[in-house]
C-alpha cells in the first residue's frame, strides 16, 4: 500500500511542493505531488508532523516569512519578556560571535566530534529525544530562545528550513536589513539538507556579501520535471547583470560582444523585423519555433522576445515608442521586469485539452463545466468560444478546447503554446493515433506540463494498460509506471474520475509557482475570432497580465479596438478580466489574427493609428516583396520556376470562413494540395459571410469563392450568376477540400488512354467493286464498326484507321465477336495480305485527378 504525497500534505496541513521538496530530500524517489510513498514512511511523516504545533514551531513559520532581522523581533515578542532588555546586549552579540568563531574551528578540525548530526536526526531521533544543546547554540536566530527552559524537541523543527525553500516566494522581495554576518547561518543550512540518505550536494555559503539589492533569481522549484513557467529575468539579462559587476563577478563576465545597432518601433511585425535582421522570414519563423513561439509573417512579437532574438542575430536592438526616445532594449526590458516583478500575484493555470478526433475532448469538457459550474443557466447555448473557465477546489482554472481534425494542427499547436498544461485526452478504446502524436509533439515543443487523461474507460474494450504502454514507448512513461506524468483514468461520458484529474491540474499548476502582474495594461493573445451578424468583428482573448477593462483601447497587428463589451465563456457580460481569463471581447475594427497578441494603447485615436502604421508598413514590405520577387529573375532556379508556374493553369480563390482559425485551417490545407498541374492562388481572403463586395473581387480576378461553414448575404447567389462566378461552399473542411480538389481537376486536360477491343487475323483478301475486303477470323475480343484499327504485318505497322466496313457473310455487323469469321475493309486501306493482324481498339478519356 502507498500514500500519494498530496494526500499527506493535505492531512499535516504541509505546501504540497513543500513535502514534495523534502522527500526528495530525505531521499525518496518521488518526483510530484501525486507520487506516492510506502505506508510505513507516510504514518513516520505524519506522526512527526501531525505534532500540536509548539511554541517554537510558530515561531517558526514567522521566521518563514519575515527576515532575519525582523524575524528575530517577533521570535523574541512571543517569549515571556526577560526582565532584562528585549534586544540582545553586546555581550550577546560578543557571545554568539564567540560560538560562531567555536563552531567554525569545529568545522576546520580534521575529525569532526562524534556528536550525531541534527539533520539526521528527524530519522533516526525519537521525537521524545531532548533537544540537542548544540541547535540553539549554532544559531543566533535560537539565542534567545535559550532562557526557556522546557525546549520543544527539535525533530519538528529541523527539518522545518525544506520547508522555507519556496525561493521564489521569498527571492523578489529582498532583504531590507543589512546583510546578515555569515557566522552561524551555515550550520543550519546543513541542518536542512542532511537529512536525505544520498548527501546532498554541499551548502551553498550564505549570500553574505551579496548586496541587499541583489537578490539571487528564482531557484527553480521542485516538481516532476514539469517544465518551469518563464523566468522573469532572462539569460541575456543574467549575463547583463554580470557584465554590471555585481558581487565582484566582474573577473568572470564574459567580454563585452560589439553589436550592431538596429531600431525598430512597436508593434514588431515578423516580416519587417527579419528584414531588420537581415534574415529570410522562414528562418526568423524557425526561429521563433524554437522559442516555442508560433507566429505567422504578418503577426506582431513582444519587444522582450525581439531583443533575445536580435541579441542571438549579433545585434543589439533599441525599440523607439512613439513620442519617445531610443530606450536599449536590454535595459528598458530590465526595468520593467523590475517592475513586473514585485507586482506578480498568482494567477490561474491555463490548461489546453488536446487529442486525437472522438477521443471525447469536448465531452470532458462539457462534464467538467457541468458538474463545476455552479449557475448553468446559460449552459444550452452554443458560445462557440473554446475558452472556458471552471472551479476546482474553490480555486478558477481556464481551459481551452482544441479541435482533433488534422486539419486544425495550427490551432492545436497554437492552444499547447499558449497553456501552461496540455491535458492529452487519450482513448482507452482506441489508444494513440495520429493526431495524439502530434498534439504531444506540440505540447513537447511548447514545453508544457503534461497530464494524460485516458477517458472512455466505460467503453467495451477499453483497455488502460495498452495505452499506458504506449506512453510508455513514447517517452512519457506514467507515474505509476515508474514515469513522470501524471495519468488519470476518466469517463467523461459517466463523470468519472473528472474531480481526481482536476485536483491533479490543480496541484500541477501549484507547484508550477504561475504568477502575472494583475493590474495596469493588460496584453494577451487572441485565441480566436469571428464576424457576428449584430456584433461586428469579435475575438476571444486571453488575458496574459494586467487587467482588461471595458473602454480599454487595444491594437492587434493592423486591427484596433475600443472594448465596447466583455462576455465570459457564459456569455454573461463582465466588466473586467485579470491574468488568465477568457473573454469575449466586442469593439473590434476587423478580426484579429488568431495566435497574434493584442496590447492596451492609450486611447482608441492611439488605437487606430498604430493599426493604420502597421497595415501601411505591411502593406509596402508587400509591394517590396512583390518587387524583389520580380527583379529575382537573376536568380536561374527562380527563372525556372517562374517558366514553369506560366506552364500551370491557374485556379484562383476567394476564401471566406467563419472564423479565424478556420479560414486558417483551410488555407492550410489548400497548401497542401497538390499544385505541379494546376496552381491554386489565393487571391482574397476572410472572415464572415460571404458578399457581394467578395463576388465583384471574384469577377474582376477571375476568382472562385470558396466558403467553409459560411452564410451568403442577401442577393450574392444572383450577382454572382450576373457575373458568372463560381461558389464553393461546404461545412465540413474534408468535404470541402474534395470539391476544391474536383473543380482545380476539371481544368486539367483529359488524358486519353487506349483499351484493346480484339484481334483479328486474315486468312483471305477478296476484291469487293473497286476495293479489297479482309476475309478474317477474330482471334481476340471483338471488332467493331468505327472502331479504330491498327493493321499488323510481322509485328510492323503498316496502317492505322477507322473500320470503315464489317460484315458477317453478306450482312453488315456492328461486332464480331472471337471464334467467328467476318469481312473487315479499313477506311482508305487496301493492301492487305494473309496473316496481317488486325488489332481494334478505342480511345477513353480518362478524368484527370489532382
Ligand atoms: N463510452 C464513452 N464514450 C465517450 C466518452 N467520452 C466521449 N465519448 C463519446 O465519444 C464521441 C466523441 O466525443 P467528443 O467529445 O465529441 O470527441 P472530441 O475529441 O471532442 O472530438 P473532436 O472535437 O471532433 O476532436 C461521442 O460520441 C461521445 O459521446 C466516455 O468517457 N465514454
Amino acid at each position: 500500500m502507498s500514500v500519494r504525497i498530496h494526500q499527506i500534505a493535505k492531512q499535516i496541513g504541509m505546501e504540497n511542493k513543500d513535502l514534495l521538496k523534502l522527500l526528495q530530500e530525505r531521499g525518496f524517489a518521488v518526483k510530484s505531488v501525486s507520487s506516492t510513498i510506502d505506508n510505513i514512511s507516510a504514518d513516520s511523516l505524519i506522526e512527526e508532523y501531525s505534532k500540536p504545533e509548539s511554541e517554537e514551531s510558530a515561531a517558526e513559520e514567522v521566521k518563514e516569512t519575515a527576515s532575519e532581522e525582523k524575524k528575530e523581533e517577533e521570535e523574541k515578542s512571543t517569549f515571556k519578556r526577560p526582565t532584562g532588555p528585549i534586544v540582545r546586549t553586546a555581550e550577546e552579540v560578543k557571545r554568539e560571535k564567540e560560538a560562531a568563531k567555536e563552531a567554525a574551528k569545529a568545522a576546520a578540525a580534521p575529525t569532526p566530534p562524534p556528536t550525531p548530526s541534527p539533520a539526521a536526526e528527524p530519522k533516526v531521533a525519537p521525537k521524545s529525544a531532548p533537544k540537542p544543546p548544540e541547535m540553539p547554540a549554532s544559531t543566533p536566530k535560537a539565542q534567545p530562545k535559550t532562557p526557556r527552559a522546557p525546549a520543544p524537541p527539535p525533530p519538528v523543527k529541523a527539518p522545518t528550513p525544506p520547508v522555507k525553500r519556496p525561493a521564489a516566494s521569498s527571492a523578489p522581495t529582498p532583504p531590507v536589513s543589512a546583510p546578515k554576518p555569515p557566522s552561524a547561518p551555515a550550520a543550519p543550512a546543513a541542518t536542512a539538507s542532511s537529512s536525505a540518505p544520498t548527501p546532498p550536494k554541499a551548502p551553498t555559503p550564505p549570500p553574505s556579501n551579496r548586496p541587499p539589492s541583489a537578490p539571487r533569481p528564482p531557484s527553480p522549484p521542485p516538481g516532476k520535471g514539469a517544465p518551469r513557467p518563464p523566468a522573469p529575468s532572462s539569460g541575456a539579462e543574467d549575463r547583463a547583470n554580470a557584465a554590471e559587476g555585481e558581487s565582484g563577478e566582474e573577473a568572470q563576465a564574459p567580454q563585452p560582444v560589439e553589436r550592431k545597432k538596429i531600431h525598430a518601433k512597436p508593434p514588431i511585425i515578423v516580416r519587417d523585423f527579419a528584414n531588420l535582421l537581415e534574415l529570410k522570414p522562414f528562418q526568423l519563423l524557425s526561429d521563433l519555433m524554437e522559442r516555442g513561439i508560433f507566429a505567422s509573417m504578418n503577426q506582431t512579437i513582444e519587444e522582450d522576445i525581439a531583443a533575445k532574438v536580435a541579441e542571438a542575430h549579433g545585434f543589439e536592438l533599441e525599440i523607439r515608442h512613439r513620442g519617445g526616445s531610443a530606450d536599449s532594449g536590454d535595459s528598458k526590458k530590465k526595468k520593467e521586469q523590475e517592475d513586473e516583478s514585485a507586482l506578480l500575484e498568482p494567477r490561474p493555470p491555463v490548461v489546453c485539452i488536446l487529442g486525437h478526433v472522438d477521443h471525447g475532448k469536448t465531452t470532458l469538457l462539457d462534464t467538467i463545466r457541468k458538474a463545476k459550474v455552479v449557475d448553468d443557466e446559460f449552459g444550452g447555448i452554443t458560445q462557440h468560444i473554446g475558452a472556458y473557465q471552471v472551479e476546482a477546489s474553490g480555486e478558477p482554472l481556464s481551459f481551452l478546447d482544441t479541435p482533433g481534425h488534422a486539419a486544425f494542427s495550427r490551432m492545436r499547436e497554437r492552444g499547447a503554446s499558449t497553456t501552461d498544461i496540455a491535458v492529452l485526452v487519450v482513448a482507452a478504446d482506441d489508444g494513440f493515433k495520429p493526431q495524439t502524436d502530434e498534439a504531444l509533439k506540440f505540447a513537447k515543443k511548447a514545453g508544457v506540463s503534461l497530464i494524460v487523461a485516458i477517458n472512455k474507460i466505460d467503453a467495451k474494450g477499453a483497455n488502460i494498460d495498452r495505452v499506458k504502454t504506449q506512453m510508455q514507448e513514447r517517452g512519457i512513461a506514467p507515474e505509476d509506471w515508474g514515469g513522470e506524468v501524471i495519468t488519470v483514468p476518466v469517463s467523461a461520458l459517466k463523470g468519472e474520475g473528472i474531480d481526481q484529474l482536476l485536483e491533479m491540474i490543480r496541484l500541477q499548476s501549484e507547484i508550477m509557482e504561475l504568477k502575472a502582474v494583475p493590474k495596469g495594461k493588460s496584453s494577451g493573445v487572441i485565441i480566436e475570432s469571428q464576424i457576428e451578424q449584430g456584433r461586428g468583428p469579435t475575438a476571444t482573448i486571453l488575458v496574459k497580465k494586467g487587467k482588461l477593462k471595458v473602454g480599454d483601447a487595444l491594437v492587434c497587428g493592423t486591427a484596433s479596438c475600443k472594448v465596447k463589451a466583455m462576455h465570459d465563456d457564459l456569455g454573461k457580460a463582465v466588466k473586467e478580466a485579470g491574468p488568465s481569463t477568457p473573454v469575449k471581447v466586442i469593439g473590434w475594427s476587423d478580426a484579429p489574427e488568431s495566435g497574434s497578441t493584442y496590447e492596451t494603447v492609450k486611447n482608441e485615436r492611439e488605437a487606430k493609428r498604430v493599426a493604420e502604421e502597421t497595415l501601411e508598413s505591411r502593406k509596402k514590405k508587400e509591394e517590396e516583396d512583390r518587387l524583389a520577387a520580380k527583379s529575382a529573375g537573376s536568380n536561374l532556379d527562380d527563372l525556372f520556376s517562374a517558366i514553369e508556374s506560366t506552364r500551370k493553369t491557374n485556379f484562383n480563390v476567394i476564401l471566406k470562413a467563419d472564423v479565424h482559425g478556420s479560414l486558417e485551417a483551410l488555407t492550410g490545407m489548400l497548401q497542401e494540395l497538390p499544385s505541379d498541374q494546376v496552381e491554386l492562388k489565393v487571391v482574397g481572403k476572410g472572415v464572415g459571410m460571404i458578399t457581394k463586395k467578395d463576388v465583384e473581387l471574384a469577377g474582376a480576378s477571375d476568382a472562385t469563392i470558396v466558403g467553409f461553414n459560411v452564410r451568403m448575404e442577401n442577393g450574392v447567389q444572383g450577382h454572382a450568376k450576373h457575373l458568372d462566378v463560381r461558389i464553393l461552399q461546404d461545412n465540413i473542411i474534408y468535404q470541402l477540400i474534395d470539391i476544391i480538389r474536383e473543380s482545380m481537376a476539371e481544368l486539367l486536360e483529359p488524358e486519353l488512354r487506349e483499351k484493346k477491343l480484339g484481334v483479328a487475323e486474315v486468312r483471305v483478301v477478296f476484291p469487293l467493286g473497286k476495293s479489297f475486303v479482309a476475309g478474317c477470323m477474330v482471334t481476340e475480343g471483338k471488332i467493331q464498326r468505327n472502331a479504330t484499327t491498327r493493321l499488323l504485318r510481322k509485328g510492323e505497322l503498316v496502317h492505322e484507321g477507322k473500320v470503315g466496313t464489317l460484315k458477317r457473310f453478306k450482312d453488315d455487323a456492328t461486332e464480331v465477336r472471337a471464334g467467328f469469321e467476318c469481312g473487315i475493309a479499313i477506311a482508305g486501306f487496301n493492301g492487305y495480305e494473309e496473316g496481317d493482324l488486325i488489332e481494334c481498339y478505342e480511345v477513353e478519356k480518362i478524368r484527370p485527378t489532382l
